[in-house]
């Protein structure tokens, strides 16, 4: 998916785009854009009219050349509007097609009879809860959830990515995604969805814009510019008495195009470019999002709650040390770290395991023989083993040990605090091992804060962005990484139903929230987040939770989101702007130059000295016309967007957008008209 940033106006994609701006001239299509289907009735007219006046002798018609000439324009108007919802939902089409090629039938290795027996079968026959077999070489065939085993798989098809992801069976990392290929070891999956329903199918779907829909933000802004375009209906035709008063009639060309320069048909000819190249733009940072309001709630977000360990930290956390209360007992302390580690599938299990190794520890098959393994989840924040001969092995946080009842002498256990404070103080984690409830010392386990991070976390404060660490470590470490990283505020010793509440708390004053997870127990807080971002390697649940998916699976697109949809916003909002501001000048650009010749008065406002009223007529139809095409890059691209409060941007962009709208339309209908008069 992510292809190289290419130009906007690539050869095919201008070709097809041509094509579709007309197809788009359907009535049926374009009454969904109020302002451009009136522009679209005024063309209509005035064809009406440039026929009617190359056969009919009536000077109130005007000559046919001029009609013509604006008719053309009108008509143009209408094509520039088209290109540039076309051109923005044709680089969408290009991906899909390329996606397309990825969905194809394969044979699937279904399994039968509880997992006993092998049956091969095309994959379009595989439906919800079928179980599947895939080894080395394999594609998937189906959307699932690994039930057994581990493989490294090939996503590239999908995320554009090229290396390798180890997909795992009882992890946060147990999703595959079918037209993906497996590449080594051998793993049994459970599909998750019906033909049809797949991920790609999904994807496909969004990237083409098929089921695109007006966002509420789109459809409010809608109804405002068709409110406008009734008030200059009504500032039109009223113009007419008035100007059959003043005794200077007034031509249907020139009623026509006044109303088309005053209505905001800039904004309304990009207004659903500029949203699709916002869904765009997220493709392009290889996230999928569900819908456009996603995108466009990530541009508002208040509160973005992160995750630490692999966020804000590099999330390998690895065991250094161990300290075991009694020097003599380190090599009983190793074997038990070793023992309670080795089914533990976390970074911190796998990294306990090999200092174990490393300080001598060796497997002893007789000891874990009939052992029963207790695996790490989030809730008791604790792991280990059950042994055969009856002991009991955990090793956990400080705290859930201490919950978890320990027997171990009152001096043992302050001097063990200490190490405890003295590990978290410096932003590590401390785990306790304990057998049989008597704690027999402490594994250190650091982490690193990413390079970058806090600047990254200053950026999202200019924006106005509170970010919220969260973290199931203890306070002490959760203070030390909050303030190197230079969050917010945390919250600290936090199980995911924690994360849960701080998002409506949060929610009830008003704020959004935005939040990135992969767990099965992430699910109910990126169901309950304004915008839920799930990994694509989390599992099945989670991506179901959220609103967008990010295929590179990095926790910290969550920012990139933000910035994506505030540039969305603030590119609607500046085009909006200088669309109005466009309009505004328009007017004082035509009206004084209309009626100059009936009242001499109004020769004081006739700033411009356009040539003649045709002329000036002219010329602001065609400058209208040429903005649409000329403001297409910056829709698409979006406006450059700075990490400044929002008082300031909108002074800037008031400044830039406000008072150039007012300024451009003055120089640009001057310019033209001097053209025009070369010719009339
Ligand atoms: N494999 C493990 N075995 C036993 N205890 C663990 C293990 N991994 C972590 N812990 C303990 O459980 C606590 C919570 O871990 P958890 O993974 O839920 O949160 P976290 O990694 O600190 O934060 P994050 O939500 O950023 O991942 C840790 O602080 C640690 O004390
Ligand atoms: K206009
Ligand atoms: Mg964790």
């Amino acid at each position: 998916m992510s292809t190289p940033q290419s130009s906007i106006f690539t050869g095919p994609l201008v070709g097809s785009a041509l094509k579709e701006s007309f197809v788009k001239l359907d009535p049926r299509a374009m009454i969904k854009n109020p302002v451009m289907f009136t522009v679209e009735i005024g063309t209509a007219v005035m064809l009406v009219v440039t026929v009617l006046s190359a056969f009919v002798d009536d000077p109130s018609l005007g000559t046919f050349g001029y009609n013509s000439a604006i008719a053309i324009v009108l008509l143009l108007t209408l094509l520039f509007a088209n290109f540039a919802e076309a051109i923005a939902e044709a680089r969408g089409k290009a991906q899909a097609n390329t996606l397309r090629a990825t969905r194809r039938d394969t044979t699937a290795r279904k399994l039968t009879g509880d997992g006993a027996q092998e049956q091969s079968v095309s994959s379009a026959e595989l439906g919800k809860g079928d179980l599947f077999l895939c080894e080395a070489g394999d594609t998937i065939p189906a959307d699932g959830q690994i039930v057994e085993g581990l493989a490294s798989i090939d996503e590239a098809a999908i995320t554009g990515e090229s290396a390798p992801v180890i997909r795992e069976a009882d992890t946060d990392r147990d999703s595959v995604i079918g037209g993906t290929q497996v590449l080594s070891d051998r793993i049994v999956v459970r599909v998750t969805a019906d033909p049809g329903g797949s991920f790609l199918d999904k994807m496909i779907g969004l990237v083409e814009g098929a089921n695109r829909q007006k966002t509420p933000n789109e459809i409010a802004l809608t109804i405002l510019l068709s409110s406008f375009t009734l008030i200059f209906l009504i500032v039109t035709v009223t113009l007419q008495p008035f100007a059959a008063y003043a005794n200077a009639p007034i031509s249907i060309a020139a009623l026509i195009s006044l109303f088309v320069c005053l209505i905001p048909t800039t904004i309304g000819g990009l207004l659903s470019a500029i949203g699709i190249a916002g869904m765009d733009r997220a493709l392009r940072a290889n996230i999928i999002a569900k819908s456009g309001k996603a995108v466009e709630t990530a541009g508002d977000i208040d509160t973005l709650l992160l995750d630490k360990t692999g966020t804000i930290t590099i999330g390998n956390r690895e065991a250094t040390a161990f300290y075991a209360l009694e020097e003599d007992k380190l090599a009983e302390f190793n074997q038990l770290a070793l023992i309670s580690s080795l089914s533990d599938n976390t970074p911190e299990g796998k990294s306990i395991v090999a200092l174990a190794r490393k300080q001598g520890a060796a497997e002893s098959p007789r000891l874990t023989e009939g052992a029963a393994f207790i695996k790490f989840s989030a809730d008791t924040r604790m792991s280990g083993i059950d042994l055969a001969d009856g002991r009991q092995v955990r090793k956990g946080a400080w705290d859930a040990i201490k919950r978890w009842g320990v027997r171990s002498a009152e001096a043992d256990k302050r001097y063990l605090e200490e190490r405890v404070s003295e590990i978290a103080g410096n932003g590590g984690t401390p785990l306790a091992l304990a057998v049989d409830h008597e704690i027999l010392g402490i594994i250190q386990l650091e982490d690193i804060i990413k390079p970058g991070i806090s600047e990254r976390f200053e950026r999202l404060r200019k924006m106005g962005v509170k970010t919220v660490m969260v973290t199931g470590d203890n306070p002490l470490t959760a203070k030390f990484i909050a303030a190197q990283a230079g969050v917010d505020d945390f919250i600290a010793e936090a199980k995911p139903e924690d994360k849960m509440q701080y998002i409506r708390e949060e929610q009830q004053l008003g704020k959004l929230v935005a939040m990135m997870g992969d767990g099965t127990n992430d699910a109910p807080g990126l169901a309950q987040a304004d915008v839920g971002v799930a990994m694509n390697s989390g599992t099945q649940a989670a991506k179901e939770a959220a609103n967008m998916v990010d295929l590179d699976s990095d926790p910290t697109k969550l920012i990139e989101v933000v910035e994506i949809g505030k540039q969305l916003l603030i590119t609607r909002g500046n085009v909006t702007t200088f669309s109005i501001a466009n309009d505004v000048a328009k007017y004082f650009a035509i009206v004084p130059a209309l009626f100059v010749v009936a009242i001499p008065g109004l020769d004081a406002l006739n700033i411009m000295r356009l040539g003649s009223p045709d002329s000036a007529i002219l010329s602001a139809v065609i400058f209208n016309a040429l903005i649409i095409p000329f403001l297409i890059p910056l829709a698409l691209r979006g406006v450059k967007y700075r990490p400044v409060g929002a008082a300031s941007l909108l002074i800037r962009n008031l400044l830039i957008y406000g008072l150039g709208g007012i300024i451009v339309p003055f120089i640009g209908i001057k310019g033209i008209d001097l053209i025009v008069n070369l010719f009339l």
